[in-house]
């Protein structure tokens, strides 16, 4: 048997009820460091809950979360965020009226436990520029160094997000969708990007975008009524008959129908 501090995540029979209602039942997941996992299933199926669960945004009803072996479930999305787990809009809520360099060294400070309103001393902090300045250039910003954040475009908008996620150094990064409204060739390059700013992390990702779970995913967990009915490289997903039956079948048909 592997042991659990060899996985970087895992889900043990999680279960989150709301009122009578079970929802997730009896989820189990397990995520080797590095793995970058797409989250797929249809609507409804509890992927949003999943997140929140592993989050901290709801504790589970029972069941286990265990982060590089640790339990966490139960605990405040802060907690969690310290011990190394950052999801996209725990921390987002990009600030309009801030520049690209001064959101990215407010998503470095509320890593180490600041708040924003010390905004005012940062300029004398060389380790919080530096860093902010590294994630600026990791994301493609650099040139937009003094533009508000309000002033981005929508893909540059969410690359700051996502450079927010990652501030804190945390090594394992949930994203909720994070092509959702791009243009073709901006989720093109924003796979890209999201490849090489995760590079030795952990990536969980909800994607509805079939290109996108493929793109980028080296697995995928396909959640169907609050349950992971399969976890596996893309190729094996597509030929499980189990999951055809439940859900990705008619997805692939329309993705073929598409290319013909
Ligand atoms: N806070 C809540 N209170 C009550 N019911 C909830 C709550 N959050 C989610 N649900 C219910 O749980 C079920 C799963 O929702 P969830 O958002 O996790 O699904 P999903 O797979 O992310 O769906 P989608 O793909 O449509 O975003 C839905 O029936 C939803 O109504």
């Amino acid at each position: 048997m592997t042991h659990t501090s060899t996985y970087a995540l895992e889900l043990r029979d999680l279960r989150k009820s709301f009122g009578k209602t079970e929802i997730i039942r009896g989820a189990d997941l397990a995520v080797q460091a590095g793995e970058r996992v797409a989250i797929i299933g249809p609507n409804g199926a509890g992927k949003s809950t999943l997140f929140n669960l592993i989050s901290g945004r709801f504790a589970p009803t029972s069941g286990e979360v265990l982060l590089h072996g640790q339990r966490i479930d139960g605990r405040q999305p802060y907690e969690i965020n310290r011990l190394g787990l950052s999801r996209s809009f725990q921390i987002t809520n990009i600030f309009p009226k801030l520049s690209v360099f001064e959101n990215l060294r407010c998503g470095v400070l509320w890593s180490m436990g600041y708040r924003y309103t010390f905004l005012r001393f940062l300029s004398r902090m060389d380790a919080v520029n530096e860093r902010a300045k590294q994630l600026m250039e990791q994301i493609g910003l650099h040139k937009k160094r003094d533009e508000l954040a309000v002033n981005l475009t929508y893909a540059e908008q969410r690359a700051l997000e996502i450079g927010i996620t990652i501030a804190g150094g945390a090594d394992v990064i949930l994203l909720d969708e994070p092509t959702a409204g791009m243009s073709n060739s901006e989720t093109a390059r924003f796979i890209n990007l999201i490849r090489e700013v995760t590079v030795g992390k952990t990536l969980l990702t909800v994607e509805h975008d079939m290109g996108v779970v493929f793109g980028l995913a080296d697995k995928i967990a396909v959640v169907v009524y609050g349950e992971v009915i399969a976890f596996d490289t893309p190729d094996a997903v597509r030929a499980n008959p189990r999951v055809q039956e439940a859900y990705l079948g008619s997805v692939i048909a329309e993705e073929q129908a598409a290319l013909h």
